[in-house]
């Protein structure tokens, strides 16, 4: 699936002018409160007809204002979830799930409701009402009725933000199945560094109404300049390992990459499985030279590959590790007193305590 867009639209004293394509699985809309994330998503959906520009999914024209063309919302094929779940009160969880299908022509329809409640986990839920379910089940039935309805595309704005960490958590896994084994594209509106490294494959950062950069998820969260000041200590590397075993004895999980091991506290996937694990650029330290009698657990050896300095007299130093960038910020007096420079050989020296559990995910393709 791609999604291409290049819209130019106003909303009172905002511009909203943006251009990004996207073949992404869960493409991550990530940008500031007032960046133009709901806007954007709204004109997708086909909530709002822009001004000027173009809108395609796989190749089917949306909006195309240069030819007057302009699908309407309820013909898009695209399911739209919401910060809050909106389902119907009077009506049973199984009620609001069939009535998502119920706009969908019959020949259309792809999605089972077997399979929907399967991958959603929501089968002991079906006879009871939206006011006697939690927060984060109101959220899974409502991504169900979304996906019942057989779309093209999934639109997501914040469906996170009004549920508390507890909740956030248990839903996370939802999202992934859904990304992993649904082959349905997921548009994802979010202002969380830390949601976007566990979900995005892709992310577009949108900054006063206009895409500032947009690619693969690892390419982009690496680039802290490019994220939002309150954020970009939460910016880092995105690193994908192998598990390579688990440690029951201390409970922990050994993860492998050409660049070494590190070891992270026991992780439920399998041996052999693929994991991305996030690493802060805030908890990574830099030697010059194999560190010994360290209490860290975690190595990786690389060379340096650019040294960037950043505000407040602090630098980014980008450690190739067997071909994935570990980015440590250090302060510029630190830089300078090792006298890093591209090419040199380095150790990215990470506390096995940094790893939050919420960034590191079960394997995926990028
Ligand atoms: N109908 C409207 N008329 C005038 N201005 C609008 C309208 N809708 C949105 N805006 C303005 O457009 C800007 C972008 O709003 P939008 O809701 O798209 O941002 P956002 O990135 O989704 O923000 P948040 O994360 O807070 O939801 C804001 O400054 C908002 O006030």
């Amino acid at each position: 699936m791609t999604l291409l867009v290049d819209i130019r639209h106003r909303l009172g004293s905002f511009e909203l002018e943006a251009g990004f394509e996207s073949s992404g699985r869960l493409t991550a809309l990530f940008g500031t409160s007032g960046s133009g994330k709901t806007s954007l998503v709204n004109l997708i959906a086909g909530l709002i007809r822009p001004m000027q520009g173009r809108i395609l999914v796989d190749g089917r024209v949306l909006v195309d204002t240069a030819k007057r063309i302009f699908v309407p919302m309820h013909r898009r094929r695209i399911g739209y979830v919401f910060q809050d779940a909106r389902l119907f009160p009077h009506m049973t969880v199984s009620q609001n799930l069939r009535y998502g299908r119920f706009f969908t022509p019959a020949g259309e329809r792809y999605a089972e409701l077997d399979a929907v409640v399967d991958l959603l986990g929501i089968g002991h839920l079906l006879d009871r009402r939206p006011s006697l379910l939690s927060g984060g089940e109101k959220q899974r039935v409502a991504i169900g009725r979304a996906l019942i309805a057989s779309p093209k595309l999934i639109l997501m704005d914040e469906p996170l933000a009004s549920l508390d960490d507890a909740r956030k958590a248990e839903i996370m896994p939802y999202i992934e199945r859904l990304r992993d084994e649904a082959r349905i594209p997921i548009v994802y509106v979010s202002h969380s560094v830390a949601e976007v490294a566990r979900l995005a494959t892709d992310i577009v950062m949108l900054a006063g109404g206009k895409v500032s950069a947009s690619g693969p998820a690892q390419d982009i969260l690496r680039r802290l300049d490019l994220l939002p000041a309150e954020e970009r200590h939460q910016g880092g590397s995105l690193l994908e390992m192998i598990v390579a075993e688990h440690d029951t004895a201390f409970g922990m999980s050994v993860l492998r990459s050409p660049a070494g091991e590190i070891r992270i506290f026991g992780h439920d996937a399998l041996v052999g499985s693929r994991v991305r694990v996030r690493i802060r650029a805030n908890d990574v330290m830099v030697a010059t030279q194999p560190p010994e009698g360290l209490s860290a657990l975690n190595v990786l050896s690389g060379k340096v590959s650019q040294v960037r300095e950043g505000p407040g007299m602090l630098s980014d130093v980008t450690i190739d590790c067997g071909g994935q960038p570990v980015i440590a910020r250090i302060t510029s007096r630190s830089a300078r007193m090792l006298d890093l420079k591209p090419g040199q050989s380095a150790f990215a020296v990470i506390k096995t305590v940094s790893f939050d559990p919420d960034s590191t995910t079960r394997g995926i393709t990028i």
